[in-house]
This record gives C-alpha cells, structure tokens and sequence, in this order.
C-alpha cells in the first residue's frame, strides 16, 4: 500500500505528551493521550453505528491511510467481523461504485494503488513505479495485479477493480503478517468492455474497448517485465483476469516469474483443501470412498478448471488413480450446458480436457437432466449465477446422497449459485456445505442447534502461499507447491474442528494456518532446492516454522513515529 510515513507511524491520540514535544506536534491533537485499545474501541463503536456496509468499507480505507497501526490492530483482531467489509461481499459493491466513493477513499496527495497504462513505454512503466511511493523505505515483496476484466462474478469494472488488489492485499497483512509497507496494488488499465462504464461521466479509466490478443499480451509483458525490473524479488498474484487470458498469463509466466494466479491456483487449492475433508466426512459418515465421486461443476471458467485440476491431482496422487480415471469423475457445465465434445460449439482450450465424449450424441442443457443424468455426490458452483442450486436441484441431491455436497462458491453473496439457508433446508440439515462468501449461520429448528457454513474462499490459502514464498523465493511456484499448500490446509483443522465437522479452520486462526501452509510451501522449495539460504538455515535448526512466525509483520511490530 502506500507507505507514507503519516499513515504508518501514525498514532494519533495515543502519542505520548513527550513525544507530540519531540516532534513539534504539541498543540494538533487534543490534549488527551490515550492507548490503542480506547482508539480501537472508538471505531469499533462508530463502524457499528452506520447500518450500510458501503459506508463502514469508506470508513476503514480511510483509516487505513491515515493510521494503519490501528487498522491492523482492528482487522486482525476482529476478523471475522472486518472480512465482509474490507473483503467479500462489500469489496464488489466498492467496486461497482469505485467512481462514486474514490474522492472519499484516501486523504488528498495519497493514491489507493498503483495505476498503470497499457500503453505507457517500457522506461514511462519503471518510472511510474519507482515514484509512486518515493518516500518509503520499503520495497515491495508482493503485487497483486488485475486489469478489472472479471471483478469476482461482476463482470468487467475496469479500473474500478483496485478494491480487489487493495483487499487482497490487506488479508496478506492481517492472515499472513506481510509487512503492509511491502505490498503493492496494481490495476493495469487497459481500457473495459463494459459498455455502461464508457459512457459513465464519472468512469475513472480509459473510456476504450480492451485491445485484442497481441497487444493485451505485449502490454502486459511490459508491465511485468517494469515490475520486475524495479523490484526484482517481487512475488506477483495475478487477479481477476477474464478467463480469455487467465490461463494465457499463467501459462506464459508460471515457469518464468514468481507469479501465480490465485482464481486458478489459489482456488484450487482451497477448494481442495475443503473437498478432503469433505471426501473423508461423507467416508465415514455414509460410506461413500473417493473413487466413487462423481462431481459436477456449475461453470467452466477459470475458477472451475483450477478446482478441478487440483482435486484431479488429490484423486491421482493420493487415492491412486490413474489420470484416465480421476478424469471421469469430473463433468463440467457451462452456459450451453453440459460440456461434451459432439455439443457442436468449439470448446475454448480450457475446456476442452473435460468435455465428455460418453453421452452417446445426447446434450443436456438444463441442471436438474444434467443431475438426473449424473446422479452426482458433489455440485460445486463457480458460474456467477444467483439461485442456479434451486430448491429442486437441492432435494434431488439430498436423494442421491445421505450427506450431497453442496459449495456455491461464487461471489459475492449476490452472486452464489444459493445460500447456506436454502442447501440446509432443501437436504434436512445434511449438506455438507461451502459457500465463497460467508453466509449467516443458520439454527435448525427442531434441535436449535445453530450450524455455521464453511466459508470455501481462496483467503485461506493465498496469504500462507504468498508468505512462504517470499520467504523462500524460489525462482518459480510450482505445481507441486500448490498441492502441498492445499494439503496442508486440509490438515491444519485441529482435533475440535475435526470433531465439529468443519472443513476449514475458525477465521480466528488464520495466522497460525497461514504459518503452516507457508511452511509447507518453504519445505518445497527446500526438496527443489530453490529455497533462500535463511529459510534452509531455519530449517537445518529444526526451527522453519517458528523463524516463520517470527517474520509475520504484527501492529505491535517497530514503526517509525515522525508524523500525525
Ligand atoms: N470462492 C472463491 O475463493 C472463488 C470464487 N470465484 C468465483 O467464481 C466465479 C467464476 O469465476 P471465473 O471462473 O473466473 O469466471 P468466468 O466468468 O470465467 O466463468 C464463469 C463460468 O460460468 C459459466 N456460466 C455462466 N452462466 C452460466 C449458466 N447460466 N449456467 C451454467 N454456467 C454458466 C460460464 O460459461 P461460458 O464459459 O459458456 O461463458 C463460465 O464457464 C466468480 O463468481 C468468482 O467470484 C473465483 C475465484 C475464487
Ligand atoms: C475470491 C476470489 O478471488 C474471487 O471471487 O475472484
Ligand atoms: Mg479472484
């Protein structure tokens, strides 16, 4: 983020008399000092107060540039309330009105990310970023990149996406303990195809189509290769790229750069993660073993074939199946239905490893045949299509198994394929249930039991990912980091968790789950040999995982006081 002085050793009113004398700032503050738990308290109380969510994000981004210490503080140490403000869902709705609720983001003089021109030079790049933050002493470790072509499932919002790498940005602060000091947001602006933002008075971006193939790929490559020429360490999350170029970017970098994409990889891994416990809870608890899953994705974009590769790996590496068989379990659907090789359309690559060649000429189209058809254990959405899981759908899958399946995982909430509410009460309280954005808990009446929906979203793996390899700095992120990444979520539920049947860890702990996916990511760069001496070192010693706790940035940690 920005990195002013004036927003990180900022403490307002919880500077000392002596201090305020000190820095000639006696007489701009109220007299009272006071500690950062009455600030906090003061927020806390004031967020509560305003009843729209839209106001409470505008409130926090503001806080963030003016006193990121107390930011911090506040997100880490509430968040479970925090997340559906700065992050899903509200983070779509800031960025739907990013034109309207920009002015009001950050004081004047300070920019909430790094906006740079597809079609600025190569020299115009690197200086664009070398000043974009002059006075900071730190020097970025992390960028999180968009072009704003697919906002989670929005859509195409152009500039107005930087809320996305903002908020990105701040969970790998808050769950992973990356020094905010050293994260970089970035939308690379390259004009929208979103008819409607165009013609918006008010639009903040280029008001142009988005260039076609070569161009896009030669402008990116000159932001990258900017990027990386200023910073060269630099660990690179590319975000909510259309699927057109998601999987051209992450093909063209993933053996060139330390880059990943978090809506393939980091998607896949979560979802993973969430699958293997839930493969192991329908186990026991029905009988079903994992070669007899058979699994249907709502949607074929990039979200949907990241997930689908990576549990395909779990199926081959560790149930023992060959890649022929873990193939078959997967049928996927797109907005013409049933993906098969006859449908008659041609397939976009992506698609075309999963379409079914078994349908005997028959398509389907519609979800409850493509259900009846497949008689499925799993339904998992990654379409953007609200209420697609309809109340019918449901019941056939509660049918079909003693414990369905269910994760609409798309975002935000407005865009879930259905809610927590709706997958209970269709299945009499079976599902085994997680959605992309967190739904309400909901009681069950007859027992008054309140259960508590699993939250499947890729926050639980990208900042451990992205802390383990800035540590590590591998030259690349493999495919095999990935995987161990995503195992070692699935196994970092503790014994009470397990008990309770989650499929992922309580929000509280992120940080200690994100210190042991960065572990596993670290012994893999160790087994490939690539990883820094320091972590090599720490591991030498038995010590890898505290030398890692002990990297994680904390409010707490030194800042430089000089300024309000
Ligand atoms: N929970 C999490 O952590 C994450 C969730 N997501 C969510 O996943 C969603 C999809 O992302 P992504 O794959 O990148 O987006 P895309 O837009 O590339 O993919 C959407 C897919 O849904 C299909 N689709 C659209 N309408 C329908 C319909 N009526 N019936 C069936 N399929 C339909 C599209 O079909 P077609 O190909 O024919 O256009 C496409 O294959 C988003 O909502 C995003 O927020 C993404 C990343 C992480
Ligand atoms: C969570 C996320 O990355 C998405 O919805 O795109
Ligand atoms: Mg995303």
């Amino acid at each position: 983020m920005f990195n002013t002085d004036n927003s990180n050793g900022n403490e307002g009113t919880a500077m000392s008399l002596s201090e305020r004398k000190a820095l000639h700032l006696t007489g701009r503050l109220p007299s009272v000092v006071e500690d950062i738990n009455t600030q906090k308290k003061r927020v806390l109380q004031y967020l509560r107060s305003k009843p729209s969510m839209l106001e409470k994000y505008i409130l926090m981004a503001r806080l963030r540039t003016t006193h990121m210490r107390l930011f911090y503080k506040i997100v880490i140490e509430e968040l479970q309330e925090l997340a559906p403000i700065i992050y899903t869902p509200t983070v779509g709705t800031a960025c739907m009105e990013y034109s309207n609720i920009y002015p009001f983001l950050t004081p004047p003089g300070v920019p909430d990310g790094l906006f740079l021109s597809g079609t600025d030079d190569f020299e115009t790049l690197c200086d664009t970023i070398r000043s974009y933050d002059p006075s900071s002493a730190f020097s970025p470790e992390i960028a999180v990149i968009s072009d704003g072509s697919r906002i989670l499932g929005l859509g195409d919002l152009g500039v107005g996406g930087m809320g996305i790498p903002i908020g990105k940005l701040q969970l790998y602060v808050a769950g992973a303990g990356i020094d905010p000091r050293r994260t970089l947001p970035v939308i690379v602006d390259l004009g929208t195809n979103n008819e409607r933002l165009r013609t918006d008075p008010y639009y903040l971006g280029q008001r142009k189509a988005r260039p076609a193939d070569k161009e896009f790929y030669e402008s990116v490559d000159r932001v990258l290769k900017a990027l990386k020429t200023v910073y060269p360490n630099l660990l690179i999350q590319f975000e909510d790229w259309s699927s057109e170029h998601a999987f051209g970017l992450l093909e063209k970098y993933q053996n060139q750069l330390l880059c990943f994409n978090d809506d393939i990889q980091g998607t896949g891994a979560v979802i993973l993660s969430g699958m293997i416990n839930a493969i192991a809870l329908a186990h026991t608890e029905s009988g079903v073993s994992p070669d007899s899953h058979r699994i249907i994705f709502y949607g074929a974009g990039s979200a949907a074939i990241g997930v689908a590769r990576q549990i395909q790996s779990y199926f081959q590496i560790d149930c023992g199946m060959t890649e022929e068989e873990a193939r078959r379990l997967f049928w996927i659907v797109d907005s013409k239905g049933l993906v098969t090789s006859d449908r008659g359309d041609k397939l976009p690559q992506h698609k075309v490893y999963y379409a079914r060649n078994d349908n005997n000429g028959k398509q389907y189209k519609n979800l409850m045949d493509i259900v009846n058809y497949i008689q499925p254990t799993a339904l998992i959405g990654l379409s953007s299509t609200s209420g697609a899981f309809t109340t019918d759908v449901l019941k056939r899958m509660a049918e079909l198994n003693a414990r369905p399946i269910v994760f609409p995982l798309s975002n935000p909430a407005t865009k879930a394929e259905c809610t927590f509410a709706d997958a209970m009460q269709a299945t009499d309280n079976r599902v085994i249930f997680a959605s992309g954005t967190a739904f309400p808990a909901y009681t069950i009446a007859e027992t008054q039991k309140t259960m508590v929906p699993a939250q499947g979203n890729n926050m639980y793996i990208f900042p451990g990912l992205g802390l383990g390899a800035v540590l590590a700095q591998p030259k690349t992120i493999s495919d095999v980091m990935i995987y161990k990444a995503a195992k070692a979520l699935a196994d970092s539920l503790s014994p009470q968790e397990r008990k309770q049947g989650l499929l992922y860890p309580e929000l509280d702990r992120i940080r200690d789950v994100s210190a042991i996916v960065a572990e596993a990511v670290c012994r893999e760069a160790i087994d490939q040999g690539t990883a820094s001496s320091d972590i090599q070192n720490a591991f030498n010693k038995g010590h890898l995982l505290g030398y890692i706790e002990e990297r994680m940035w904390s409010p707490e940690s030194k800042l430089i006081k000089n300024k309000i």
